[in-house]
């Protein structure tokens, strides 16, 4: 049967921070990304979700120009990022990955205070002003007892947090996360989650957990084998059909007594994995 693809029209609008149609990207001459039409309106926050080997991270890797599409465009705040300057870039787009270079020789705070970077000129130093705003970025991630810690000595949970502090600290227009929740804590991954809502910022992010994107994000973008199927708010997105198609799993969706969106009970003993094993091998 064939499956149905629920992708509202990508209008152009006024308020969209990013606009992305017909984007396309090969790897090895293999279509990795197909065809993907989404926009972002402003302080909006978007969960890209999908299976393994989907092209979540693909995606993102175009969004923030670490790759460049095939076809297709990208805009921000209706100028197309290709010709946007590296500065101009960093000044409105931050990005947390979950592998990051070593920084041997940081203390946290100093990792964290790389984010003003972008808001300063050539020999700049560090004011008390920017003390300040690398601080507060700090408490809002629960790091201020680690500032003065070797960044390569902080746990995993604590890098990643360190790292988000870090692109707070850039104040960006929109900040896209990799996996942002992968390291951390039920309590952290909630807390993190509920922190970038409140920053007031358009953030896109991919995330595993369906369940605290359903939560959390006010729009989801399913992907599968590089194609978007689905596009909307977690309601629209997250169905059962929708879910048992893609994960090839079984579950039923309830309504949230809390927020009020879809949750998600998965059943076991269900073998449905050659109905979900649809990476891209081969
Ligand atoms: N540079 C590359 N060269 C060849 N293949 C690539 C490259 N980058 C990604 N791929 C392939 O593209 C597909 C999508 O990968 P991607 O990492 O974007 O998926 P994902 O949805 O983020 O997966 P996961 O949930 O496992 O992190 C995979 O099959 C991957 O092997």
């Amino acid at each position: 049967m064939a499956r149905q693809i629920h992708m509202p029209e990508v209008t152009p609008s006024k308020n969209a921070v990013l606009m992305v149609k017909g984007l396309t990207w090969l790897a090895d001459r293999r279509e990795i990304l197909s065809d993907i039409h989404f926009s972002l309106p402003e302080g909006k926050m978007l969960g890209i979700i999908g299976p393994n080997g989907a092209g979540k991270s693909s995606l993102l890797r175009c969004l923030y120009r670490y790759i460049k599409p095939h076809s297709g465009s990208i805009t921000l705040f209706g100028e197309d990022i290709s010709i946007l300057s590296a500065k101009e870039f960093a000044k409105q787009v931050a990005v947390v990955l979950q592998d990051t270079p070593h920084h041997f020789d940081l203390t946290t705070e100093q990792l964290v205070a790389i984010g003003l970077t972008p808001h300063k000129g050539p020999f700049e130093v560090t004011n008390a002003s920017d003390r300040e705003i690398v601080s507060d970025a700090l408490a809002k991630v629960g790091l201020c007892h680690k500032a003065k810690q070797a960044y390569e000595h902080l746990s995993g949970g604590e890098k990643q947090r360190a790292l988000i502090a870090r692109a707070i600290v850039q104040r960006p227009k929109l900040l896209i996360l990799d996996e942002p929740t992968n390291h951390l804590d039920i309590r952290y991954q909630i807390q993190i989650l509920e922190l970038l809502r409140s920053l007031s910022i358009s953030v896109i992010t991919s995330i595993h957990d369906l369940n605290l994107a359903s939560a959390l994000c006010d729009q989801l973008l399913l992907l599968d084998s590089g194609k978007a199927i689905s596009h909307g708010t977690p309601s629209e997105v997250l169905t059962e059909q929708r879910i048992g198609e893609v994960f090839g799993v079984c579950c039923k969706v309830e309504v949230h007594p809390q927020h009020g969106n879809p949750q998600i009970s998965y059943f076991y003993g269900y073998d449905n994995l050659s109905a979900g094993d649809k990476d891209h091998e081969g």
